[in-house]
């Protein structure tokens, strides 16, 4: 056993961990991330053989403008949305840019993380093959082992008479890897991402698929109107009351892919108040009726199952795409319980990064759920908070005021999204962002010109914009980052409008004095 000492440990090489010591080491930080695989990249990590991760047939659903390293742009010939091997190598490449990899110790498991009475972090860990112990201390630690590790597995009554298949969406690699499907037929229980990504991919083989969902979905097609749909979530929306943009949201749905109802897809709330889901493939395959939708399972039966409405279905294997519970086995029972919230999937971190009776000593990285746009920039901010905090740059609030804002952000949370363990770590891209920006003078909203801050306004602004010197190549960046035409239309009507409501202001003080 070696105990060597770092400024920041990072547990988890995924794009959150590898964002973090980019950062950190650019900062002149010792820093040493900790891997459980043998690669970088988390869950883009394809591994048939291991659970969890994506999928054979996976395709990230959050464009390339939203998802992506400050800096470093995907290469111009990759799709809008990139497969999962084109992220993968794009991850890898990054690695090598900022020759990350010398800072990794791969193929070990944080097994325990302590803090000693100096304040110091004590992190113990097993590495393979021969199972040797290791032990490291730091002064910092990072935390972006991910929140996709524990399979969420409701109870469901009857499962354990059942005589198909059962599997979790995190040990699902494709329709050639897992039992033969050809001919089957499936039921998919849960419709966010996984329960659309594994019905589309199973559909290809079996003889029948059925989704099974108790809330139903608003299912956001790839593309609104030529462009991705998350180059609509811009920036002038965290302005404007949610259910607006819910309403406009659902109008454009059903301009796009017609009612949901028409499809079966019955969502029990409006749109935005739940995970988006996202399914261009999914619409045409229940158009062509090669995957049907259902309501929630009552029961498991021998050979299928009793739905709430009572109809049945006769089911070969049964997927539960239910989602996972955040976890973070290897945490001391002190740390677990200031880290934990009263209730499931319930975090009492501020910002979802620090704990207030911790402080910024250790910090979660990537422990949010992005409602619309992708989580990397999310990470990236952190990260770069994070450094900004070890640098005594800026400073954490007190206690008090950390837990003041949690409180607030969970009453918000309560109201603005579905109240359930789906949605505790829900955030704005964005609104995130823009003010942790702030706190590290970095806003986005810096002038340039009229046309650019338009573009920041009525778009995305995609990775870019929070970056501290804004160079020719970045203010390029940002303009390559398209604005769909209907949010252009939108910035025009608020200008125009804006303009007549001065000018007849004036025109009527004016003749008011004369
Ligand atoms: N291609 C991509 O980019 C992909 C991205 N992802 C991302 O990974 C994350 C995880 O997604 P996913 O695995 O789909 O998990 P989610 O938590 O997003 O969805 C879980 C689904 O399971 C349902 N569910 C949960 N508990 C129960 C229960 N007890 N009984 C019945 N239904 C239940 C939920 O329904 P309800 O709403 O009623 O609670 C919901 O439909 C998300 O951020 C997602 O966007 C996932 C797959 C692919
Ligand atoms: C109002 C815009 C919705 C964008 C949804 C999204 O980001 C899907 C990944």
């Amino acid at each position: 056993m070696r105990t060597t000492n770092y400024d920041l440990l990072i547990v988890g090489a995924g794009v959150s961990g590898l964002v973090t010591a980019k950062h950190a080491l650019q900062a002149g930080l010792s820093v040493l991330i900790i891997e459980a695989s043998s690669k970088v990249g988390g869950v883009w990590a394809f591994d048939p053989d291991k659970p969890g991760g994506v999928m054979y047939s996976t395709r990230i659903n959050v464009s390339k403008y939203n998802y992506a390293f400050a800096g470093f742009p995907f290469p111009e010939e990759v799709s809008d949305f990139p497969d999962h091997r084109e992220v993968l190598a794009y991850i890898e490449a990054y690695t090598i840019e900022y020759a990350i990899n010398k800072h990794i110790v791969f193929n070990t498991e944080v097994t325990r993380l302590e803090q000693s009475n100096s304040g110091n972090w004590i992190v113990n860990g097993r590495s393979s093959p021969g199972n040797s112990e290791q032990c490291w201390t730091a002064h910092s630690v990072a935390i972006a082992s991910g929140h996709h590790r524990t399979p969420l597995w409701p109870k469901v009554p009857g499962l354990e008479n059942f005589k198909g298949r059962v599997l979790h969406s995190s040990q699902y690699k494709g329709n050639q890897y897992c039992f033969p499907v050809a001919d089957k037929s499936a039921l998919i229980i849960g419709f966010g991402n996984s329960g659309v990504d594994v019905a589309c991919d199973i559909a290809a083989k079996a003889a029948s698929v059925v989704i099974s969902t108790r809330s139903g979905a608003w299912v956001l097609p790839n593309y609104i109107f030529g462009y991705p749909a998350d180059l609509y979530a811009a920036r002038v929306l965290k302005w404007l009351p949610w259910q607006w943009t819910s309403n406009a949201y659902e109008k454009a749905i059903i301009a796009a892919t017609g009612n949901p109802v028409r499809w079966g897809l019955r969502p029990a709330h409006k749109a935005l108040r739940s995970h988006p889901t996202v399914g261009g493939r999914l619409i045409s395959l229940l158009q062509s009726k090669q995957i049907r939708i259902a309501g929630g399972v009552q029961r498991v039966t021998e050979y299928g199952v009793v739905f709430d409405d009572g109809s049945t279905y006769k089911a070969d294997m049964l997927i539960f795409c239910t989602g996972y519970r955040i976890d973070f086995p290897f945490l001391s029972d002190k740390i677990r319980d200031v880290v934990f919230g009263a209730t499931d999937n319930q975090v009492n971190l501020y910002m979802n990064m620090f704990s207030p009776q911790i402080g910024a000593s250790l910090a979660f990285i990537g422990l949010v759920q992005p409602d619309t746009g992708g989580l990397l920039p999310v990470s990236e901010m952190q990260a770069r908070w994070l450094v900004n905090l070890h640098q005594k740059r800026v400073k954490l609030p007190s206690s008090k005021v950390m837990q003041q804002r949690i409180n607030k952000d969970m009453e918000y949370r309560r109201k603005r999204y579905v109240n359930s363990p789906r949605h505790t770590i829900q955030c704005n891209t964005i609104a995130y962002n823009d003010e942790v920006a702030a706190w590290i003078d970095s806003s986005a909203l810096r002038y340039r010109s009229p046309k650019f801050l338009f573009r920041l306004i009525f778009g995305t602004g995609g990775v870019d914009q929070w970056t501290n010197h804004r160079t020719k190549d970045i203010d390029q960046r940002i303009q390559n980052v398209p604005v769909p035409a209907a949010m252009k239309g939108l910035g025009w009507f608020v200008l125009s409008a804006g303009l007549m409501i001065t000018v007849t202001g004036l025109t009527l003080i004016v003749s008011f004095i004369v």
